[in-house]
């Protein structure tokens, strides 16, 4: 029988450090024997990758942005997701719903209460042909938040790229991101595990490791 699938979302502020670890975190499942989908959001599906194209580049309001973040993830969790997981791969999604709680709950002001009413609708197990997820909502097993103080990060990615909608924001803006994080992470600390991303490269890792191996899934 295959082993039961893992659900890891890396989340944090524009230029936190999480896709630099996701390659190496992919390479030590794949040598401890497991099948790795690497995946990502808004994005992870041909439908969804055209809704991040405009999420990141054209100007909406927050209802627009969160109604087009949810319509993604079903479809990616259509798709992508709910599969690989009951094929037992690990799946290793580059951000996933604590991004919209984040920047269009803590970022852009929308209603948090709403958003949960979202993410219940978009999240829901029925209909999603997954009849191995014990919850009725579909989550990931753990969420590693790379926390990291917004000067730093823009610091980092200064010059790197063309900024996007989101990356062009002033460090206020990801105050208030981080602050959504926050208090995501503090609403379901067993799920979270906070990584302190404001250290070397080297130390990140370390730490990434640390938490997976703690919880026994590396
Ligand atoms: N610990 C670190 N110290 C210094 N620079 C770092 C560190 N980690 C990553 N970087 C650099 O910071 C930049 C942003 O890193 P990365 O793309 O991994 O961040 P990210 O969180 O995935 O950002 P985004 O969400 O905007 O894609 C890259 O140029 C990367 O090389
Ligand atoms: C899932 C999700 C993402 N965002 C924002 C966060 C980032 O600024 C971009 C994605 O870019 P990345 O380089 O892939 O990190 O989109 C958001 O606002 N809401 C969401 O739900």
């Amino acid at each position: 029988m295959a082993a039961r699938g893992l659900f890891l979302s890396f989340e944090g502020i524009d230029g936190a450090g999480k896709s630099t670890h996701i390659d190496a975190l992919a390479d030590a499942f794949r040598a401890a024997g497991r099948q790795v989908t690497l995946t990502r959001e808004p994005g992870g599906t041909p439908l969804a990758e055209k809704v991040r194209a405009l999420a990141l580049h054209e100007p909406m309001d927050a209802l627009t942005e969160a109604l087009l973040m949810f319509a993604a993830r079903r479809d990616h969790l259509q798709r992508v997701i709910v599969p690989a997981l009951a094929r037992g791969d690990v799946v290793l999604c580059d951000r996933f719903t604590d991004a919209t709680f984040a920047y269009q709950g803590g970022g852009r002001g929308f209603d948090w209460q709403l958003l949960s009413t979202l993410e219940l609708l978009a999240q829901d197990a029925v209909g999603l042909e997954a009849d191995f997820v014990q919850k009725p909502l579909i989550q990931p097993d753990l969420t590693l938040w790379f926390d990291v103080p917004p000067a730093v990060a823009a610091e980092r990615l200064a010059g790197a790229r063309v900024p996007d909608k989101f990356e062009s924001q002033p460090v206020a803006f990801f105050d208030a991101v981080r602050a959504g994080y926050a208090r995501r992470a503090e609403g379901q600390p067993e799920r979270f595990a906070r990584i302190d991303a404001d250290q070397p490269r080297e130390a990140v890792a370390t730490a990434v490791r640390a938490a997976l191996v703690d919880r026994g899934i590396l």
